[in-house]
C-alpha cells in the first residue's frame, strides 16, 4: 500500500485523516497541559482566598507542577521509546484529568495541592510523545515547521490561562472552570486511546517515507546511555539553556519588575513588553521551523538564535536602553532567541536513532525547564544582595538589575559556544 504521491487519492485521504486525528488529539492535550502550567498566574488569588493560604504556600502549589514535570522528562522519554506515545499519553491524560478534578473538588488545601503534582506527572509525557509522533507521521523535510506549529498550539493554552481565564472568572467559579478542564482532559484521553496510532503502519498505512532502519539501542538503560553519550544532545542542551531557558526565566518573572523598578512603569505597561517578547517567541517558533525546513539546515538558524540571545542580554546589561523602541528591540531579540528550540529539537531528533528519540528529546527539554527553575531564584538573590541597600524593603534599581542580567548573558555566551559545535543534520535522520 503506497501513501506517497503515487498512491491512490482515496488512500492518501485516509492516511491524512488518520494523521490529522492523531495529531489534533495530542495537540489538544498538549494545550491543556500548557494551560495548567500557566493557570496559577490567574487562579492563584481565588484559590488562595478559598483555602486561606499564604503567598509562600501558593508558590509551592504552583511549583509542584513545574518540578514534577521537569523531573519526569527523561523517564517519560524512556517510557515513550519503550511503550509508544499512545499508551504513555493516555495514562498521562488520565492522571492529568484526575489531578484537575481533584483540585476542582478539593475540600482543603492539602488535597488541592496534590492536584498540580498529578497534573505535572500526567502532562510530562505529552510534549515528548508529540515530538516523537510528529517524527513518525510527517516527512522529515517538514519536521521543523511541524515542531514550530506544535509549540505555537501549546502556547495558545498558556494564552487561554491568562486574559480569557480572567474573563471567565468574572462569570464562573475557579472550581467550575477546573471541573470543565478536567472533563475535557478525560474526554480527550478516551479519544487518544481510540484514535491515536503510534505510526502510519500501526494505523494500517505504510510509513510516510520509507526510512532505512537505524541501529536501535535496545533496552531503557542502553537508550538512556546512548542519549547521554551523544555530544550533539549535550551541545543542544546547553545552547537551549542559553536561549529558551533564559528567555522563559525572564519573561516568566523578572521581565516585568525590571521595567517597573528600573523605569517606574506600571505593571500593565511593563507587561506589554514581555508580551511583545512572547509574541515574537510564538511566531518565531513557526517561522524558524519554516525557515530551517526551507534552508534544509538547522545549524545556521540555531547559531543566529544563540547570537540573538547574547546580543539581547548584553544590550539589557550594558546598553543605555529605556522603554520605547530600544526596549522593544531587546525584548524581541531574546524572544526570537527562545524560538531556537524548534531547530534545536529537530537537530536532536535527526541525530538520534528513532528508537531513542524521545529519550534524547526529554534530556534536552529538561535543560530548558531546569534553567528557568534555577535562573529565577539566582536572579532574585543577586537583587537581594545588591550593595548599598540597607533597607530590605527598598526596591532594586536599574543598576542592580544590570548586575543580575549578567547571569543570562553568561549562560547565553556559553550557549553560543556550544551552538558552534552543533553538527548540521541537513534535515535528515541519522540513518541517511
Ligand atoms: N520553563 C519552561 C521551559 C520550556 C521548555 C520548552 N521550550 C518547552 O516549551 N517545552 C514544551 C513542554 O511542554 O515541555
Amino acid at each position: 500500500m503506497r501513501t506517497g504521491e503515487s498512491a491512490p487519492a482515496e488512500l492518501r485521504r485516509g492516511f491524512r485523516r488518520a494523521r490529522a486525528g492523531s495529531t489534533a488529539l495530542l495537540l489538544a492535550l498538549f494545550a491543556i497541559g500548557f494551560f495548567q502550567r500557566f493557570a496559577p498566574a490567574t487562579f492563584a488569588e481565588p484559590i488562595g482566598a478559598a483555602f486561606g493560604v499564604s503567598a509562600a504556600q501558593l508558590g509551592l502549589f504552583a511549583a509542584g507542577n513545574f518540578w514534577v514535570y521537569t523531573v519526569m522528562q527523561v523517564p517519560v522519554g524512556l517510557l515513550i521509546d519503550r511503550y509508544g506515545t499512545r499508551m504513555v499519553v493516555a495514562v498521562g491524560g488520565a492522571v492529568t484529568s484526575a489531578g484537575t478534578l481533584l483540585l476542582a473538588a478539593a475540600p482543603g488545601f492539602g488535597v488541592a495541592a496534590a492536584g498540580p503534582l498529578l497534573v505535572g506527572l500526567g502532562t510530562s509525557g505529552i510534549f515528548v510523545g508529540l515530538l516523537k509522533s510528529n517524527a513518525t507521521w510527517f516527512p522529515e523535510r517538514h519536521y521543523g515547521v511541524v515542531t514550530g506549529v506544535t509549540m505555537f498550539v501549546g502556547n495558545l493554552g498558556s494564552i487561554f490561562a491568562e486574559g480569557p481565564s480572567a474573563l471567565l472568572l468574572t462569570a464562573f467559579t475557579w472550581r467550575s472552570i477546573f471541573l470543565v478542564v478536567g472533563l475535557l482532559a478525560a474526554a480527550t484521553t478516551v479519544l487518544v486511546l481510540v484514535v491515536v496510532r503510534d505510526s502510519p503502519e500501526e494505523a494500517g498505512y505504510p510509513d510516510v517515507l520509507p526510512r532505512p532502519a537505524a541501529p536501535a539501542p535496545a533496552g531503557g538503560s542502553r537508550r538512556l546511555r546512548s542519549a547521554l553519550a551523544s555530544r550533539q544532545v549535550w551541545l543542544v542542551f546547553f545552547a537551549v539553556i542559553g536561549t529558551n531557558g533564559t528567555f522563559y526565566a525572564f519573561s516568566g518573572l523578572w521581565g516585568v519588575p525590571l521595567l517597573r523598578d528600573g523605569f517606574g512603569l506600571s505593571n500593565a505597561a511593563a507587561s506589554a513588553y514581555t508580551t511583545i517578547g512572547l509574541v515574537v517567541y510564538g511566531c518565531g517558533n513557526v517561522l524558524l521551523g519554516v525557515l530551517s525546513d526551507r534552508l534544509g539546515r538547522r545549524r545556521p538558524v540555531i547559531l543566529v538564535c544563540s547570537a540573538s540571545a547574547v546580543l539581547g542580554w548584553a544590550g539589557f546589561a550594558f546598553l543605555p536602553w529605556s522603554p520605547g523602541w530600544s526596549a522593544v528591540v531587546l525584548y524581541a531579540l531574546v524572544g526570537l532567541a527562545g524560538a531556537q528550540v524548534v531547530p534545536a529539537f529537530a537537530a536532536v531528533k535527526e541525530s538520534t536513532a528513532p528508537s531513542a528519540a524521545a529519550t534524547a528529546l526529554g534530556v534536552v527539554n529538561v535543560g530548558a525547564f531546569l534553567a528557568s527553575g534555577v535562573i529565577q531564584p539566582v536572579f532574585g538573590w543577586i537583587l537581594d544582595a545588591r550593595p548599598g541597600s540597607p533597607e530590605a524593603s527598598s526596591h532594586p534599581v536599574l543598576a542592580d538589575y544590570r548586575w543580575a542580567l549578567i547571569v543570562p548573558l553568561v549562560l547565553s555566551a556559553a550557549g553560543l559556544c556550544c551552538a558552534l559545535g552543533v553538527r548540521e543534520t541537513f534535515r535528515r535522520g541519522p540513518d541517511h
